[in-house]
């Protein structure tokens, strides 16, 4: 069975093809710029040389069926014709609290998506584009959507409500529902086996440290608490998002700058992080480029956002009343030795021991980077949202 995994932006859609037979990557790619002046198609075969393509695609619509044409390509292509892709799965980052687990995509589904658009307004509208791009491209094919806030939905209420009046929650569902719920989920598990310990056993903190950044306390297999809140702005300092900050600043903002609803909300999610407070970049190597350039800008941007994921790591261990182990994973926590070393050389207080030599290396592969003595282990996990996913819609559509 071949199932095509699409993660869709509101102004990109990433792909893979896998071949669920050995779960082996076919090819994959990605589709910038959708509804911009030259949006680029780079498609990457496993076995085959890798080709761009620069053209004019307005809507997703376009670009999956630039997609499907890379796919079915005579020189680059890994598929004969779009029939053998069995079924289509889909990431989408909120599914509020009607998803718990993933779903086979029906008339109901996408009408409950479309209802927590109101939640999720910049993350849902494309994923459902994404959804209806499919469709239309590969309409007798089923699909499956999976959700990044169904692995927290086994949080307690005491994790999940925010201190404001309960008629918020009754009314409009505000509350917390975290997101790369799948990604937590995945190293976690993968924790486990590395460790071969039962992961019922284990309390384990989680940092995927990627573009978007959240820390979560998982107990016995289950997320308990987590960073982001009801929508992905929440928690640690990103590339482009502020994370926390006293909730005060939004109307005094707004008033002192006369800023619309959307104006601050474009404020907090594109404009700050790293990328405000660095004036350079929102991407952690350039930030560490600068940092080593003796930038002072690009210092206290890392500093800061560094400081802040210590701050979850220490407070998750008291959520849990103790942590065995600590992942990290996604772009910067798989890759950035400087920002695992800075986070935890000062967590010497719960009994966490770093191996320089062995943070040091660069692989793709699960690792420990703790010392044998460490009381705690700490671990990097390459993430695989992708896979998940892929798993998912298999389980599901068979
Ligand atoms: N070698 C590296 N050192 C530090 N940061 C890195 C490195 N490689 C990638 N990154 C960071 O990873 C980020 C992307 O992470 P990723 O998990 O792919 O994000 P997303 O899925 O949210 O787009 C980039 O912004 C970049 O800053
Ligand atoms: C939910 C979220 O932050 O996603 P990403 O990391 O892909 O931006
Ligand atoms: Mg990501």
């Amino acid at each position: 069975m071949k199932i095509l995994v699409i993660n869709a932006g509101s102004s990109s859609l990433k792909y893979q093809l896998y071949n669920m037979t050995d779960e082996s990557v076919l090819a994959k790619g990605l589709v910038e710029r959708i509804g911009m002046d030259s949006s680029i198609l780079t498609h990457k075969p496993t076995n085959k040389s890798e080709m761009t393509e620069v053209s004019e695609i307005l809507e997703h619509t376009t670009a999956i069926r630039k997609v499907l044409h890379a796919l079915t390509d005579k020189e680059h292509g890994v598929i004969d014709s779009i029939d053998e892709i069995d079924a289509v799965g889909h990431r989408v980052v909120h599914g509020g609290e009607s998803f718990k687990e993933s779903a086979v995509v029906t008339e109901e589904a996408k009408k409950e998506i479309r209802r927590l658009f109101d939640l999720a307004p910049l993350h849902n509208p494309p994923s459902m584009m994404g959804i209806k791009a499919a469709e239309v491209n590969m309409p007798s094919i089923p699909q499956v959507v999976v959700f990044d806030t169904a692995f927290h939905q086994t949080m307690p209420e005491k994790a999940y409500m925010y201190a404001i009046p309960r008629v918020l929650y009754s009314k409009y569902k505000v509350r917390r529902y975290g997101a790369h719920g799948t990604s937590h989920d995945y190293v976690s598990k993968e924790a486990a086996k590395f460790l071969d310990r039962p992961l019922e056993d284990l309390k384990i903190i989680t940092c995927h440290i990627g573009n978007g950044a959240s820390i979560t306390a998982v107990q016995g297999g289950v997320s308990v608490d987590t960073s982001m809140g009801m929508t992905p702005l929440e928690g640690l300092m990103m590339g482009t998002r502020s994370g926390d900050l006293d909730p005060a600043i939004v109307p005094f903002v707004m008033n002192k700058e006369e800023l619309t609803v959307n104006e601050v909300n474009s404020m907090l999610n594109k404009h700050s992080g790293l990328l405000a407070i660095s004036g350079v970049s929102s991407d952690m190597r350039e930030i560490t480029e600068g940092m080593e350039k003796g930038d002072a800008n690009s210092k206290l941007a890392f500093d800061m956002y560094t400081y802040r994921v210590r701050k979850y790591i220490g407070s998750y261990a008291a959520a849990m009343n103790g942590v065995d182990a600590i992942v990290f994973t996604a772009g910067v926590g798989e890759n950035s030795t400087v920002l695992r070393e800075q986070v935890l050389k000062e967590l010497t207080f719960l009994g966490v021991e770093i191996d320089e030599a062995l943070n040091a290396i660069r692989s793709g592969e699960p690792r420990r980077i703790s010392t044998e003595q460490s009381k705690v282990e700490v671990l990097v996990i390459p993430t695989n949202e992708e896979l998940v996913i892929a798993r998912d819609t298999f389980r599901l559509v068979q």
